[in-house]
């Protein structure tokens, strides 16, 4: 049975007032099978963790350096001492503007597992690759840069976040069908690297769009195992109401 997540990405938002205003609504009910977490900007993660139980706190980015003259970068080591349980690596936001390579992805994974956080591994394709038949091709490129430097036993420890490009920040939800098409090639795919037992243990998220109005649909999906929630998850009302939809 794979772990269900909802994480939320806040992105470039939420200080500490606002912080204070959102876990003041937030209520979470721990679920069986279900992890929930939120992601505030690096200089934020102290001041969130512990404040809610049950809440994973994580981080949106890593330095694929342990340690040394490496101006303004944090390490994996420094996030597990700040009680982080997750970090995004790669998402297309990092990727387009401060020039995250699928190696630097694959190297951030490896310090991340060494120090017992989860790596979240956001792949997608942008909307001229999804509109010229590209998407599992570019898919393929970004997630074999990190299976390649896997071990079998370390699947189960790692998370992938399916997110098309296109549908990021844009309203756009990608329907549940090609959702699901894509998610179902990267279960294969993963498969093809570790055998299809594996593969079963791998929690891939989808994101892009999702809302209190599309993550039903999207979560009902066999190969979708809940999502990675941007814009939402800023609401807090709106964040509770998508892991409701997580069942
Ligand atoms: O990491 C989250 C994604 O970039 C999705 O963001 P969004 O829900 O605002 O589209």
């Amino acid at each position: 049975m794979r772990v269900n997540y909802v994480l939320g990405n806040w992105k470039l938002n939420n200080q500490r007032k606002d912080i204070d205003d959102w876990l003041e609504v937030f209520k979470h009910t721990a679920k069986a099978g279900v992890r929930v977490g939120v992601s505030p900007t690096l200089g934020y993660l102290d001041y969130m963790s512990g404040k809610c139980e049950g809440l994973m706190v994580g981080a949106q980015n890593v330095s694929e350096f342990d340690q040394g003259a490496f101006t303004g970068e944090v390490s994996a080591a420094m996030l597990s001492d700040l009680g982080v349980s997750f970090c995004l690596v790669g998402h297309s936001e990092r990727r387009q503007f401060f020039q995250e390579t699928n190696e630097k992805v694959a190297d951030k994974v490896k310090g991340l597992l060494s120090h017992e956080i989860i790596p979240v591994i956001c792949c997608g394709e942008s909307q001229v690759e999804y509109e010229t038949g590209q998407a599992k091709e570019v898919i393929g490129a970004q997630l074999s840069a990190v299976f390649s430097r896997l071990e079998v036993s370390q699947l189960s420890k790692v998370v992938v976040a399916y997110e098309p490009v296109w549908a990021i920040g844009t309203g756009l939800t990608a329907t549940p069908e090609v959702a699901q098409e894509i998610h179902q090639f990267i279960r294969q795919f993963a498969g093809d690297f570790f055998g299809s037992v594996a593969a079963q243990s791998l929690s891939i998220l989808y994101g892009g769009s999702v809302n209190e109005q599309s993550a039903a649909e999207l979560f009902a999906q066999p190969d979708i195992d809940g999502g990675l929630v941007g814009g939402a998850s800023l609401k807090p009302t709106s964040f509770m109401q998508i892991i409701e939809a997580l069942s």
